[in-house]
């Protein structure tokens, strides 16, 4: 078994949660209430600016030029995809800028900055990797299964295209290579920082859904 396949059985049962949530079967069928989609749009551009942060934190610690650039790569396409939503979607949609990161957004990108500037290199990478890979998983199964037409058509598109399935290839096989190098303890911190972001990926999706708010 590869590294990425014990991560992939790991967190399996989040990743099935994730498919099975309202907010992916309604995104699926088109049904998803548009101020939902709203929300979670606005929510996703404050996301991706820090991820993109993240992701070129992580890449100043690569061990090789060559993974540098594929992390300074995945930052720019996370800034570009975050102005394309702007575009769009904020121009169609009216979207309230004066909201804040709702507790959700707040914890998954708190978490990603943290991880890439203070867990080690392989640690931070791992913390990474379900952003791509569940987003790729979720964007085949419902570009596999949607209603046509469906109102979020750019959204299913971006995410099952091959564009993003060439990053997604990219990122398995550097941390199938940080795997197999890295000692046993390291490798369950990895582990743990891949769960922990499935996690809040789960988590991120269910407070779209929900709208959340801060309780007080
Ligand atoms: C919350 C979240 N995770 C992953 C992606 C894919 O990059 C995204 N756009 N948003
Ligand atoms: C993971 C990811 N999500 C949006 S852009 C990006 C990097 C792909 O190059």
């Amino acid at each position: 078994m590869t590294f990425t396949e014990h991560l992939w059985k790991t967190a399996l049962p989040v990743y099935e949660k994730i498919q099975a949530h309202p907010f992916n079967q309604e995104l699926k069928t088109g049904t998803l209430p548009v101020e939902t989609f709203k929300f979670y749009i606005y929510q996703d551009s404050l996301y991706l600016a820090d991820f993109a942060r993240a992701l070129a934190v992580a890449g100043t610690r690569a061990g090789t030029s060559e993974e540098l650039l594929a992390f300074l790569q995945f930052a720019q396409n996370a800034i570009l995809v975050e102005r394309a939503l702007h575009e769009s979607y904020f121009s169609e949609y009216k979207i309230d800028f004066s909201s804040c990161k709702a507790p959700g957004c707040f914890a998954y990108t708190n978490y990603l900055l943290a991880a890439s500037a203070y867990e080690s290199y392989e640690v931070a990478v791992a913390a990474l990797l379900p952003c791509f890979w569940i987003y790729k998983k979720v964007g085949d199964f419902v570009y596999a299964h949607q209603t046509a037409p469906n109102p979020y058509q750019n959204w299913i598109d971006a995410y099952a295209g091959e564009e993003f399935a060439v990053a997604v290839t990219k990122i398995l096989a550097i941390v199938d290579r940080l795997g197999e190098q890295a000692s046993e303890s390291v490798r369950n911190r990895m582990t743990e920082a891949y769960l922990t972001s499935s996690r809040l990926e789960y988590i991120f999706w269910d407070s779209a859904y929900r709208r959340e708010s801060w309780p007080v």
